[in-house]
C-alpha cells in the first residue's frame, strides 16, 4: 500500500508516516485527517511513497479534507529545492509555504446574517401595518429602499421579534452570506491613469512586454532614484492582466512602503477586489481570507513582503521584486531563504517575467548582468527630467573641533545654514541618522567603563523621555545610575547620539519649525507612519528626523534638503558587505531630496570623507563603485564570486557553544572538497545577544550546490549537545 508522509497540525512539528487506502486521491500538498493518540487530527501530506518503507503495519488515513492540493505542484517543487539548497527540514519548508492560518484551518469563513425581501404586502396591508406594527412596517420600507436586502445588524437590535414576525408571514427571509474582512476597509483610493512615458521608459518597457509574452531571461531595471520605475512596474502589471495573467509584487517591508502600496492601490482601484495584500500586520482571519481570495483565483495582483513569494497564485504573467538589494528579503529563520532569490526560481518553474529593480542593485545582480545571466535595463534620468541632487560632504574631524567638549557635534554649520535657508523659503527638510534613542551608551570617564546590557555583549541606550536605558537587541531595561557602578565616579556621561537627542537639538535650534520624529521608538500605533507620513506631504511638517524607516521609496516633492547626520555608522563592522550597504544608504537617502520642481541637496556629515562608499554615492556613480568593489571582492573570493555559508552556535554555556563549533569545523576540514576555503571558528561579532554565547564561521565555494550538501551532510552526522543551538545560514547576508 502507498503511504504519505504526513505534518500534524500543532506546535510542534510532529511528522508520521500513514497509509493511504485504496481509491484515495491524495497528493503532496492536500490535507488530511489521520489518527494520532486515538484521537482524530489534521495534517498536511509533505510526500508519498510507493511502497511503505517501516516494517510495522502503517495506520491508514481517515479522510482527504482537500481532494485538490492547497500547495500547487510548481510551488510544492520550489519547496523541495529550498529544503534542499538551504538545508531545511520539509516540515519547517512547509510552514514557509502554507501560512499558519490556512494550514491550522480554524479561521473558517467569516460570515453574517443578511435579511432578504421576498414579497411586499399590498398597499393595504402595509397601511394597516403601519399603525398596527410601525415597527414591521419601518422594516419593510427600509429593505425595500436598500433595494431589497440588508444586514441583520443594521436593522437595530430591538427589532428582532419584528423581525420574526414578518419572516412569519413569509415577507422576508434571513440567510448567512460569506464577508471578506478587508484589511483597508474604510480606505478610499482614487483612480489614477497610466502616465506616457518618456523615452527611456518606453525602451525598458517594450523589452519587459515582450519578457510577458515569452519569458527567457529575468531582467535587472537599474534606474536612478526618482527615474519612475514604479510606473514600469504600473504598466508591465496592467500588461500581464490584459492578457489574463496575474501578477506578483515583492516589497522589502510592506510597512515601510506605503506609498508604493497606494499607488497600486490607486492604479488598479476599478478592481480593487482582484487585489490582494499581505503583510505582517494582517490578521489570522485576514490572512486566511486573502489567501483563499489568492487560491480560488479571485486575487490576481498579490502585493506584499518576502513571504508573498509563495503566494499561490497561478498563471503568472510576471514577479517584480521592488528594492531588490534589500537584506530584509533575507529570512532570519529556517528556512533561510532570499525572496529575491526565489522569485527567480519561481518564475523559472512558472515560467513567468521576473522584472528585478533597484536604484542601487545587489553585486550579486548586477554581476549577473555582466555575465549575461540577467539582461540589464537602465532609467539614467529622473522622470520628470529634475536633476540629480546635489551631495555635499562635511568633514567632521574639522567641524567637530568648533565644538571643543560642548557636547557632541550633531548639526555641523554648512548643514544648520543650509536648513536655515530652505526653512525660510517654506521647503522641506528629511535628516536620517541611523540610530535611534538618546544617546548610544553611557561610560564613566575615570575607569572607562561603558554600561552594558546583562544579556547581551552591546551597550546600553539611553532612552530620554523614558528615563531609562534599553537594550536594542533584547529589550532589556535598567534604571540609570547617578555614578559608576564600578568605581563610584559621579562623572558618568553619555556616549553618542541618537534621533531622540537630535530632536532636543533641533527644538532650540529652529524653535518655530514643526518637527517629526520616525523611528520604531515613536511609530509603535498602527498608522502612526502613515499618517505623519501624510501630514508631511500636506506640509504641516517642515523638519522630518528619522532612521532607516525613511530612507528609501517615499516621494515628496517639495523637500529640497536632506542631511545624513552620521555616515560612518554603517562603515566600520566587520562584515565584507558593509561599504556595499554604505553606498547603497547613502543612494537611497540621498535620492529623495529634489524629486520635485526645485533642484535638491544632500549633505552628508562623516569622519571618513574619502571612503569609497561616500565618494561613489556622492559622484552618483554606481558603475565606477561596482566596478572597484567588484574587483575587492573577486581578489578575496568574496560574493558574488562565490557563496558564502556560515554556520553557528548559540548556547547560554559558552564554552559548549565554541568546543560544538570546533568539532564541526574539524569534520568539515578532514574532507574539504577542491575548490571551498573553511575560515576559523570565531566568536560572533555580536558575541553574546539574548544571554546566549554565539560563535559562527564561515565557508566559501564556489559552486552552491557542492557547499550546502557537504555543510548539511556533517551537520546530519554531528548533532550539537542539547543545550547547543545550530544555526545552518546558507548566502548568509550579516553577520
Ligand atoms: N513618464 C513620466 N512622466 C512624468 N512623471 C513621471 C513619469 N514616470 C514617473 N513619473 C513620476 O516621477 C516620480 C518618481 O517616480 P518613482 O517614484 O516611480 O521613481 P522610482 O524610480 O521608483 O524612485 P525610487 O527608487 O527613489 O523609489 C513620481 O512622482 C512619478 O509619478
Ligand atoms: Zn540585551
Amino acid at each position: 500500500m502507498p503511504a504519505a508522509r504526513v505534518l500534524i497540525d500543532g506546535p510542534n512539528e510532529l511528522v508520521f508516516d500513514y497509509a493511504i487506502p485504496e481509491g484515495m486521491d491524495a497528493r503532496p500538498g492536500c490535507r488530511v485527517k489521520i489518527p494520532l493518540r486515538n484521537r482524530a487530527s489534521t495534517g498536511t501530506i509533505l510526500a508519498l511513497a510507493k511502497e511503505q518503507a517501516s516494517e510495522f503495519e502503517l495506520r491508514e488515513v481517515l479522510e482527504l479534507i482537500d481532494p485538490d492540493p492547497l500547495i500547487t505542484p510548481k510551488l510544492m517543487q520550489m519547496g523541495h529545492w529550498m529544503a534542499d539548497y538551504y538545508g531545511a527540514p520539509m516540515e519547517l519548508v512547509m510552514r514557509a509555504l502554507l501560512p499558519e492560518a490556512v494550514r491550522q484551518e480554524n479561521h473558517s469563513e467569516k460570515t453574517r446574517k443578511m435579511v432578504h425581501l421576498l414579497e411586499t404586502p399590498d398597499e393595504e396591508a402595509m397601511t394597516k401595518l403601519s399603525k398596527r406594527a410601525s415597527r414591521q412596517h419601518l422594516i419593510l420600507t427600509l429593505l425595500q429602499a436598500a433595494g431589497g436586502k440588508m444586514p441583520l445588524s443594521d436593522l437595530g437590535a430591538g427589532a428582532s421579534a419584528s423581525i420574526k414576525a414578518v419572516a412569519k408571514h413569509g415577507w422576508v427571509e434571513i440567510k448567512d452570506e460569506p464577508v471578506r474582512r478587508d484589511p483597508d476597509a474604510g480606505e478610499a483610493f482614487l483612480e489614477d491613469s497610466p502616465l506616457s512615458l518618456n523615452s527611456e521608459q518606453q525602451g525598458a518597457i517594450e523589452q519587459v512586454f515582450k519578457e510577458i509574452e515569452t519569458p527567457d531571461k529575468p531582467m535587472l531595471l537599474h534606474g536612478v532614484t526618482g527615474s519612475g520605475k514604479t510606473e514600469i512596474y504600473l504598466q508591465a502589471a496592467q500588461r500581464c492582466l490584459d492578457a489574463g495573467k496575474s501578477v506578483l509584487v515583492l516589497l522589502p517591508e510592506i510597512a515601510l512602503a506605503p506609498q508604493t502600496v497606494q499607488r497600486f492601490k490607486s492604479r488598479f482601484a476599478s478592481i480593487q477586489d482582484q487585489v490582494a495584500v499581505m503583510h505582517s500586520n494582517l490578521s489570522q482571519g485576514e490572512r486566511f481570507d486573502e489567501w483563499h481570495r489568492i487560491r480560488n483565483g479571485e486575487a490576481k495582483i498579490v502585493i506584499g513582503a518576502r513571504s508573498a513569494v509563495f503566494a499561490p497564485l497561478t498563471n503568472l504573467g510576471i514577479i517584480i521584486v521592488d528594492e531588490e538589494h534589500e537584506n530584509s528579503y533575507k529570512q532570519d529563520t529556517s528556512p533561510r531563504y532570499h525572496g529575491r532569490d526565489l522569485a527567480v526560481l519561481r518564475a523559472h518553474i512558472e515560467n513567468s517575467a521576473i522584472l528585478l529593480g533597484s536604484a542601487t542593485p545587489s553585486l550579486e545582480s548586477f554581476h549577473n548582468t555582466e555575465t549575461g545571466k540577467y539582461q540589464l535595463l537602465k532609467l539614467e534620468q529622473r522622470a520628470d527630467g529634475q536633476s540629480m541632487p546635489i551631495i555635499r560632504i562635511v568633514d567632521m574631524k574639522i567641524e567637530g573641533r568648533k565644538y571643543k567638549g560642548a557636547g557632541p557635534a550633531i548639526l555641523s554649520d554648512p548643514l544648520r545654514a543650509n536648513m536655515e535657508k530652505k526653512l525660510a523659503e517654506g521647503e522641506q527638510v528629511i535628516l536620517f541618522l541611523n540610530r535611534r534613542g538618546f544617546a548610544r551608551s553611557l561610560q564613566c570617564p575615570a575607569c572607562g567603563l561603558v554600561i552594558e546590557c546583562r544579556h547581551c555583549s552591546i551597550p546600553l541606550t539611553y532612552h530620554k523621555s523614558e528615563e531609562r536605558l534599553i537594550c536594542h537587541i533584547c529589550g532589556h531595561q535598567a534604571i540609570t545610575p547617578r555614578k559608576c557602578p564600578e568605581c563610584h565616579d559621579p562623572g558618568i556621561r553619555f556616549q553618542g547620539y541618537g534621533t531622540e537627542q537630535v530632536e532636543g537639538v533641533l527644538q532650540k535650534v529652529f524653535p518655530t519649525a514643526k518637527l517629526a520624529r520616525i523611528d520604531t521608538d515613536t511609530m509603535r500605533r498602527k498608522h502612526a507612519l502613515r499618517d505623519t507620513l501624510k501630514a508631511f506631504r500636506q506640509r504641516k511638517i517642515d523638519i522630518i528626523i528619522g532612521t532607516q524607516m525613511i530612507a528609501k521609496g517615499l516621494h515628496f516633492p517639495n523637500v529640497t534638503l536632506v542631511g545624513v547626520l552620521n555616515a560612518d555608522l554603517g562603515l566600520h563592522v566587520p562584515d565584507f558587505r558593509a561599504g556595499e550597504r554604505t553606498f547603497q544608504l547613502l543612494t537611497q537617502v540621498a535620492g529623495r531630496a529634489g524629486r520635485g520642481e526645485l533642484e535638491g541637496e544632500v549633505i552628508v556629515q562623516t569622519y571618513t570623507p574619502h571612503s569609497p562608499s561616500i565618494q561613489f554615492a556622492r559622484h552618483h556613480d554606481f558603475g565606477g563603485y561596482a566596478d572597484q568593489e567588484l574587483e575587492f571582492r573577486r581578489q578575496f573570493g568574496y560574493p558574488p564570486y562565490t557563496h558564502c555559508a556560515v554556520i553557528g552556535t548559540r548556547s547560554t554555556h559558552q564554552r559548549r557553544a565554541e568546543f560544538t563549533l570546533q568539532n564541526i569545523h574539524q569534520r568539515l576540514k578532514k574532507d574539504l572538497p577542491q575548490g571551498m576555503v573553511l575560515g576559523e571558528p570565531l566568536p560572533s561579532p555580536l558575541v553574546r545577544a539574548h544571554g546566549q554565547f554565539r560563535y559562527q564561521l564561515m565557508l566559501l565555494g564556489s559552486s552552491a550546490r557542492q557547499l550546502s550538501r557537504h555543510i548539511s551532510n556533517i551537520l546530519n552526522q554531528t548533532p550539537p549537545p542539547d543545550d547547543v543551538t545550530l544555526v545552518f545560514d546558507m548566502d548568509a547576508m550579516g553577520f
